[in-house]
Formats: C-alpha cells, structure tokens, sequence
C-alpha cells in the first residue's frame, strides 16, 4: 500500500516557466487573423492578443478594441512620441502599433502573447525581445487561393485587393527569416501546426525558469 494519491486525483505538475511572444505573420489574405482567433479560443487565459493601434479604418464586423485600437494619425504620432510601442511601422499606407504595456510584466509571470503583425514588425520584436519571441510565417497554398481568399472576405473594395496582391510577393520574400513557415491550405491543418509549435516552444528547457530546483529536489 502507499500513500501517494492515484495520478488521476493529483493536481497535474506546472513548474514555473517564463512566456513566450508568438509572432504570425503572412501575406494578407492568407490566414493570420483566422489562426489567431481558433488559437485564442483553444488556448484560453494561458494565451493573450497583442492588439495593435492602427489608422486604417474599421471594416464592418471589427470590433474597436478587439480587433484594433482604431485611431487617427495625429493621436498615433503622439504614441509614438510618448514611447507608448515596442515597435511601429506603415503598411499600405496606414500606421501600425504595438502597445508597450502589459507585455513585458506578464512574460516573466509565465504569460503568453499572440501578434499579428507584418516582417517589420516581427524583425522589430525580435530585436526588443530576442529569445521570448518566436516567429511563425504563414504561406498561401497558390496566389489563386489568396486572391480568392481576398474577394470572399468580402471586406476591401476591389483596388484594395489589387494593391494587397502587389504586395504579396514583397511580404512572402521574408519568408525565411521566420523561425517556421506553415502553408494555410486546410484551416485545421494549419492551427493544428501552429497549436503544436506552440506547445513546443513552451517545453524549451530554456523558457522552463522551474527546471533547476525541480532537478535539485528530484536528485538530493
Ligand atoms: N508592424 C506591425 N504590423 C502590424 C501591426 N498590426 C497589424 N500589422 C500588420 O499590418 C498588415 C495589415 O493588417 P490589416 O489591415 O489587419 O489587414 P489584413 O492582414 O489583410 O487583415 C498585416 O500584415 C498585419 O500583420 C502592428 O502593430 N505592427
Ligand atoms: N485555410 C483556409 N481555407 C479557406 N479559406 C480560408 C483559410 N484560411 C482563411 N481563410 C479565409 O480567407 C479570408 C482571409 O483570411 P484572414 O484570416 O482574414 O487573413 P489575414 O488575417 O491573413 O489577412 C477569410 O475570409 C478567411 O475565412
């Protein structure tokens, strides 16, 4: 006989572990917010959006504070004058921004934090944060499938399109310098890969900041 509970009514083991910041990028169209959404969902409190302030309008279905902060230029600049982002950066014409706070407190408190923003903004975070942060590129299966992704949102007038499709090759030429690119053909495949890519990056011994007294106690 002993007296150890039976593993299925013992609390499971969390050693402490620092967060991590992942960054989805990929060219419009091709998935980022659709990703991120059915992450946020699955993962719960163990997983906080990052949302940006931008000055491109709402589209309908946005929500104000969910999707963006949506904001005017002049109040944008004084953000940046005030230091108020990790980073900053224009895309198609509007101005993008992370917000500084609540992210720096929650990673050393085992938090973790999604991004969508575009290559600048990952080669700018990762310069802030280097190893909290770990970048994910998202691929089209074929530019037909974007382009047909970009219509059937539904959300940006035709030259909207044309404009996000001319730039598509500029983005998808960062692809490798992301820590992993996945191709967004099935939807469930790809959350799938991302889900575990993110299950994997918190086992990192290096982000387990618990593992040297774990280790100690197992081997006194
Ligand atoms: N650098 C940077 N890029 C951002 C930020 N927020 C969004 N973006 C990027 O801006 C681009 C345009 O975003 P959006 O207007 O939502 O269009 P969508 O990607 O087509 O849905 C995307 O590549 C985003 O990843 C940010 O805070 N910083
Ligand atoms: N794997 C997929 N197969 C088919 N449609 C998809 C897939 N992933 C996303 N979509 C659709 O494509 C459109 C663009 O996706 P979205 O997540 O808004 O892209 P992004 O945030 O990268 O601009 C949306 O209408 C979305 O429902």
């Amino acid at each position: 006989m002993t007296d150890s509970p039976a593993p299925a009514e013992r609390a499971p083991l969390a050693l402490p572990r620092r967060g991590l910041m992942l960054i989805l990028s990929s060219p419009s169209g091709a998935g980022k917010t659709t990703i991120s959404r059915k992450l946020l969902e699955a993962e719960g409190a163990s997983l906080t959006m990052s949302v940006s302030v931008t000055t491109r309008p709402i589209r309908p279905g946005e929500v104000d504070g969910r999707d963006y902060h949506f904001t005017d230029v002049p109040s944008f600049r004084q953000m940046v004058d005030a230091g108020a982002f990790l980073e900053w950066a224009e895309v198609f014409g509007n101005l993008y921004g992370t917000p500084r706070a609540q992210v720096s407190a929650g990673l050393g408190e085992g938090q973790d934090y999604l991004f969508d923003v575009d290559w600048q903004g990952a080669q700018q975070l990762a310069q802030a944060a280097g190893s909290d942060v770990v970048t994910v590129f998202l691929l089209p299966p074929s530019l037909a499938e974007l382009e047909s992704r970009l219509r059937g949102r539904g959300t940006d007038a035709e030259e909207v399109v044309r404009g996000r499709m001319e730039r598509a090759r500029a983005e998808m030429s960062h692809w490798s310098e992301y820590d992993y690119v996945v191709v967004n053909d099935v939807i469930d495949d790809c959350f799938a890969k991302v889900q575990t890519i993110l299950a994997a990056e918190r086992l990192k011994r290096t982000r387990q900041t618990g593992l040297v007294d774990f280790t100690r106690g197992l081997m006194a």
